[in-house]
């Protein structure tokens, strides 16, 4: 009913567009990165990520996702540099997988899928009042996407700042949430190196149930991940 949005075969990516038209937009997210195709851009300095004050409030299950709010009422934790003209105010993550394997990140790398990808989203709290106001505007967001792979070493808790790569090269385009309402109002910034975590993290992600506790109809919470989209002409950029 109304705009209730999954991932299943009846409500899943391939009809959100009945719901939201603009998931046929011109700059749709994620895409299939193919690197050698993406153009090395001097202009875009260093990303600098200060997740060190950040507080985090809470862990839930959204239906469609784990999701971890901060407090965002300060600029505790930003990220900056890059591709970005302001620091923009880390909000909230949440992570996409799969049921297996390769399968489950959003974006790809020519083609090459992880086990699962971790957003962490920012909002400009430079032009815009609230996170609700920047989600619908085309440089109100930015969402640092990092690879997760799946091996056999562990990472500690959820601090974001111990969640991240050693090297903080990067892409960048310009995108859209990437479920609904699908906003094209995101600066996606995505990091070349992976994080490794271990099956049994995996493990962990995959056992989440997709509907609230009330929700009787037990669905898994798998393949939470819309499919690569359209580029229509856009840039990839890369950091040096
Ligand atoms: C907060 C939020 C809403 C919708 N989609 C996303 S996402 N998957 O593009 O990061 N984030
Ligand atoms: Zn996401």
């Amino acid at each position: 009913t109304g705009h209730h949005w999954g991932y299943g075969k009846e409500d899943g990516p391939s009809s959100w567009y009945k719901n939201y038209p603009v998931a046929e937009g011109n700059r749709q997210s994620p895409i299939d990165i193919v690197p050698n195709e993406a153009s090395r851009d001097r202009d875009l300095g260093p990303l600098m990520i200060n997740y060190d004050h950040c507080t985090s409030i809470n862990i839930s299950n959204n239906g469609h996702s784990v999701v971890v709010e901060f407090n965002d009422s300060d600029d505790r934790s930003v990220i900056k540099g890059g591709p970005l003209d302001n620091p923009y105010r880390l909000k909230q993550f949440h992570f996409h997988w799969g049921g297996k394997g390769h399968e489950g990140s959003e974006h790809t790398v020519s083609g090459k899928g992880f086990a699962s990808e971790l957003h962490l989203v920012h909002w400009n709290a430079v032009k815009y009042k609230t996170y609700g106001e920047a989600s619908t505007a085309p440089d109100g967001l930015a969402v640092l996407g990092i690879f997760l792979e799946g091996s056999i070493t562990d990472f500690k808790g959820f601090n974001p700042k111990c969640l991240l790569p050693s090297s903080l090269h990067f892409w960048t385009y310009l995108g859209s949430l990437t479920t609904p309402p699908l906003h094209e109002s995101v600066i996606w910034i995505v990091l070349k190196e992976p994080i490794e975590v271990s099956e049994k993290q995996l493990g962990m992600l995959r056992m989440l149930l997709f509907t609230e506790e009330e929700d009787n109809q037990k669905m898994r919470m798998e393949n939470n991940f819309r499919p690569p989209q359209p580029l229509k002409g856009r840039r990839v950029r890369s950091s040096n």
